[in-house]
């Protein structure tokens, strides 16, 4: 395979190696395995397992993959990277013999400042560490894969004479790093280009790049040297990696699939070609990136393009609307193209009435125009309030709301508590009356709910008896909506009412009002054939 016998990407994954040069993310044998499985299922071409020499615990991970994962023909190839030293080398290839196609990452650094700081070497005595290296590493295996370490900020001469030296040697694949993420997009064109043009033999190899995300840039700068005849990118997962990481695979992976019309003709194809640009099943990055960020234990953050898990979310109204009625107005993937079952609208205090609406519909509910505007205004207090509705906030919020809308009679207008550990629990209600009478009251309680509910009896003047009294939390985390219940007694019939809020105090008081309110009803529809109580007909002024 050469640079122009190619037509699609080779993907080159590095999770394993530069991946696990993330700071903690060390993983044994057996991660390393799981994540290689998964990555063959993903369909990366090739696999750089890990650097043999570096632990005996690597060297068994590589050896492990080259055997179970890289084993038979046809599998992807599994790679070791190695120094320029010939320890490094025979380490590699002890350990990928099991593999059918193993390849040895031969790198050594080119720039005058690793020259003269790090390796402590002249231009001279690279070039020929280079020829060696290589030669020796295709005395053990065909496929032998040379970085020009920290490719970047060599001068472009010597890089040119390197590169040469190292396809005369028998580099089959010539990888340009940008070790510390300085490029922008057009200094990698440039240097692709002056690659392409000086280097000898250069058609006769693959071209590659290994990006890192210093500045942001890596996913752009493999892009870029994309459109520049580049036909291998190496990339890692998540874009883990050294420092502020590599360029992640699913975000280059997803840009030549989105942008397939695009990239075709840098691959000297037409522009309509359906052909796939790599080989990657996409339906399989979702899990890939969950596996990945679990045994590394790096989580992804949110607003990572692709597996973040915002990328397929909706928040705002106005988008949400776009959504609902065509999904592409605000994407430009699916999120089923990457094994997520579907997008995600997020309810909370930005979403507007057709988001609401829909999201009741998919819940089963079918609420009438005042019971909708109801519901709605009341999910608009509580998503101030809350960061996220959740199905079990929105089902929560309408039985309230309806059950309020059925049960006239009075109304919670204000809760105020004030309590703690140095001071009596008082509370202050105001209702308004079923004939309209706004009233306000005060009482002090055992406990806040206890407060709210003598100075709410005082008001109704309820003759009743609290027979139950729970909290439940309906929904997760800590701005969790509480559901409370309660039961009242009147004579021989219990009535009860919930409510539910993220302040567990103003959910107790709207359920006892809601339990009286059934009471309410009961006494007005009984009151011509159902003697009252002379105690209850004394005391209660607002229900009779
Ligand atoms: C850009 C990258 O990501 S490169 C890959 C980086 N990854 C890693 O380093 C992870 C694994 N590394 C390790 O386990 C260790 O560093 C080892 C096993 C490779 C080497 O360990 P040590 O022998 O103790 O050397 P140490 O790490 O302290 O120093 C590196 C040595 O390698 C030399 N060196 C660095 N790169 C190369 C190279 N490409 N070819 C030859 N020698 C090199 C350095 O000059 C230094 O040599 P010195 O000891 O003569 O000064
Ligand atoms: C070994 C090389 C490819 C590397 O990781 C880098 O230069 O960043």
């Amino acid at each position: 395979m050469s640079i122009s016998s190619t037509d699609r990407i080779v993907i080159f994954d590095t999770t394993l190696r530069d991946g696990e040069q993330s700071p903690g993310a060390t993983l044994n044998v057996e991660e390393k395995l799981a994540i290689a499985h998964q990555l063959a299922l993903l369909g990366v071409d090739a696999i750089e397992a890990g650097f043999a020499i570096a632990s005996p615990g690597d060297f068994e991970a590589v050896r492990t993959i080259a055997e179970q994962v890289g084993g038979v023909p046809g599998g992807p190839i599994i790679c070791s990277l190695a120094r320029a030293i010939r320890e490094d080398i025979k380490a590699a290839a002890e350990a990928l013999q099991p593999a059918a196609h193993p390849r040895i990452h031969v790198f050594l650094s080119t720039s005058d400042i690793h020259l003269k700081y790090q390796l402590k070497k002249t231009r001279d005595q690279v070039l020929a560490i280079a020829e060696e290296a290589i030669a020796y590493a295709k005395s053990f295996v065909q496929d032998v894969e040379f970085s020009p370490m920290d490719a970047s900020r060599t001068e472009p001469e010597f890089l040119y004479q390197v590169l040469s030296t190292a396809i005369a040697a028998g580099a089959t694949t010539i990888n340009i790093p940008d070790t510390v993420g300085i490029c922008t997009p057009k200094e990698m064109e440039k240097l692709i280009q002056g690659i392409r043009k000086n280097v000898a033999n250069i058609e006769q190899v693959i071209l590659s790049v290994h990006t890192q995300n210093d500045l942001g840039l890596a996913t752009a700068n493999a892009l870029a040297a994309i459109e520049n005849g580049v036909r291998q990118v190496e990339c890692t997962i998540n874009g883990i990696g050294e420092r502020a990481g590599n360029a992640a695979l699913e975000e280059i992976v997803m840009a030549l699939q989105v942008r397939k019309p695009y990239y075709n003709p840098y691959l000297g194809r037409p522009v309509e070609s359906e052909a796939p640009l790599v080989n990657i099943k996409t339906q399989e990055i979702y899990k890939t990136s969950c596996l990945v960020s679990q045994l590394t234990g790096i989580a992804v953050q949110p607003n990572k393009a692709i597996v973040g898990a915002n990328a397929f979310a909706h928040e705002s109204g106005v988008h949400q609307d776009g959504v609902i009625k065509h999904r592409e107005t605000y994407e430009i993937m699916n999120a089923a193209d990457i094994g997520l079952p579907e997008n995600r609208i997020v309810l909370g205090k930005h979403s507007g009435r057709n988001a609401f609406r829909s999201k009741l519909q998919e819940l089963g509910f079918d609420l009438n125009e005042a019971d909708f505007n109801k519901a709605f205004i009341r999910f608009k207090e509580v998503a101030d309030k809350k960061k996220e509705m959740t199905d079990w906030d929105i089902e929560a919020i309408v039985r309230d709301e309806t059950q309020i809308q059925v049960e006239s009679g009075f109304q919670l207008e204000h809760v105020q508590v004030t309590c703690g550990d140095c001071t009596c629990p008082t509370a202050t209600i105001t209702i308004v009356t079923p004939n309209g009478e706004i009233v306000t009251d005060a009482a002090v309680g055992t406990g806040p709910v206890d407060a709210v509910y003598k100075a709410i009896a005082r008001m109704v003047r309820v003759s009743s008896q609290l027979v139950e009294y729970s909290v439940q939390s309906v929904t997760e985390g800590i701005d969790a909506l509480g559901t409370v219940t309660v039961r009242l007694r009147h004579q021989n019939r219990i009535f009860s009412g919930q409510s539910s809020d993220t302040d567990i105090v103003v959910a107790s008081a709207y359920a006892y009002i809601n339990a009286v309110n059934r009471l309410y009803r009961y006494l007005q529809s009984s009151k011509g054939n159902e003697p009252l109580s002379s105690s209850f007909t004394t005391s209660v002024k607002y229900l009779i």
